[in-house]
């Protein structure tokens, strides 16, 4: 598919995922969102439920119906919860629309994989071999005119582009990697829970699904794929006090005597001209703050010679690169344009 405008359609438009997909589509220069969709508030004011978005969206959410989709848009966004996508892809492929789906539905290649840490049933298995896992700076060539992209998950962007270079070229050990992964709170969803809770939340810090994570396979399936063989790895989440971002703290023995300053070389090689991932000069470090409402993944790091280990820091703003906005970056390389349009935001500081 090769034109200057597409028509989209967001499916989940009324959670935190779909109105960050709104946000940012609300300024690309070739995409116009002509349906937000709800599977329960359709016919009412989207800017009902998001008052910031009064008279930016005046339109009435509609239906989940295949075709109707299709009749307003070229291109249809997923930002379900899990289980959803599965069920939807098909239709949506057979009405002849371009999925891009946030969820973890087709991340996966195994279904059984996808049973075991999502505990839902999964999608077709051709569907799931034809679906394109859109890591935009490591597979972001794969991307270009398909169908289906599957949009990582937020930990593995994170995790994974702050791996990839130093795994891919043999300067760490996967099997000695440990993922000590930190979100702020709007990567649970809208939705209200007792571990989102204000009084749960505010002022305490928790560790949760630990060894359990639906990511760890998706990091593993990549990892693995990169190294050539299988590779295991230990990746736990904690839920921080704060409204967005994510950081990624990575710990791995150094193959070789290689310095902070060679890891800087190496990760800026790699990512020459990949305007969204930006590596700190020696001794500096990122911090969420200075990723916020953008999609840059920012990653630093320190190589300590008494341990023979590198300790690697990413951070991400989890609705941005780790989910809206990579899928906006995926739609541009999917349509061959510049993966930066309608992203070249300026992170919000302080
Ligand atoms: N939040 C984040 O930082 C990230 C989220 N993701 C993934 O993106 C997806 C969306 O996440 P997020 O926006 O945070 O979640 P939310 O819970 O905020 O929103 C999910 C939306 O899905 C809609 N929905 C629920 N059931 C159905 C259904 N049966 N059919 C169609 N739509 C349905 C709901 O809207 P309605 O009732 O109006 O239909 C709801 O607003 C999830 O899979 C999540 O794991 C991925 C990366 C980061
Ligand atoms: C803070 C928080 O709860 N984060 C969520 C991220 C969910 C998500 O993005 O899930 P998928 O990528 O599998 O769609 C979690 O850790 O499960």
């Amino acid at each position: 598919m090769s034109t200057n405008k597409v028509n989209a359609a967001i499916v989940g438009s009324t959670g935190y995922g779909g109105v960050e997909l709104i946000r940012l589509l609300a300024s690309h220069p070739y995409v116009e969102v002509t349906s937000v969709i709800s599977s329960s508030s359709e016919g009412t004011p989207i800017a009902e439920g998001y008052p910031h978005l009064t008279e930016i969206r005046t339109d009435l959410l509609d239906g989940v119906d295949p075709q109707a989709i299709r009749a307003k848009a070229d291109v249809v966004f997923l930002a379900t919860p899990a289980g959803i996508a599965a069920k939807l892809v098909p239709d949506l492929l057979e009405a002849g629309l371009k999925v891009i789906d946030i969820s973890g539905d087709f991340r996966l290649k195994s279904p059984a994989l996808y049973e075991q840490w999502y505990k839902k049933t999964p999608a077709d298995e051709n569907l799931l071999a034809q679906a394109v896992y859109g890591l935009a700076e490591v597979y972001g060539d794969r991307v270009a005119d398909v169908d289906l992209i599957s949009n990582p998950g937020c930990f593995p962007t994170a995790s994974l582009l702050g791996l990839i270079p130093a795994v891919a070229a043999g300067w760490i050990d996967p099997a000695t990697i440990i993922i000590d992964a930190k979100s702020g709170v709007s990567g649970a969803g809208r939705g209200a829970s007792l571990g989102t809770h204000y009084s749960e939340l505010n002022e305490n810090f928790r560790a949760y699904k630990i060894n359990k994570h639906q990511h760890i396979p998706e990091i593993e399936q990549v990892l693995t794929d990169i190294v050539g063989k299988p590779v295991t790895t230990t990746f736990t989440t904690h839920l921080v006090p704060m409204t967005r971002g994510i950081m990624s703290t990575m710990y791995a023995t150094v193959i070789g005597g290689r310095t902070d300053k060679d890891f800087v070389e190496l990760y800026s090689q790699y990512y020459e001209g990949r305007k969204f991932v930006r590596v700190r000069p020696e001794g500096k470090w990122p911090m969420t703050k200075e990723v916020w409402g953008s999609n840059y993944c920012d990653i630093g790091f320190s190589v300590d010679e008494r341990t023979g280990r590198v300790t690697i820091v990413s951070v991400i703003d989890n609705l941005v690169k780790g989910a809206a906005g990579q899928a906006i970056q995926n739609l541009n390389l999917m349509m061959g344009w510049d993966e930066t349009l309608g992203l070249q935001f300026v992170p919000v500081y302080p």
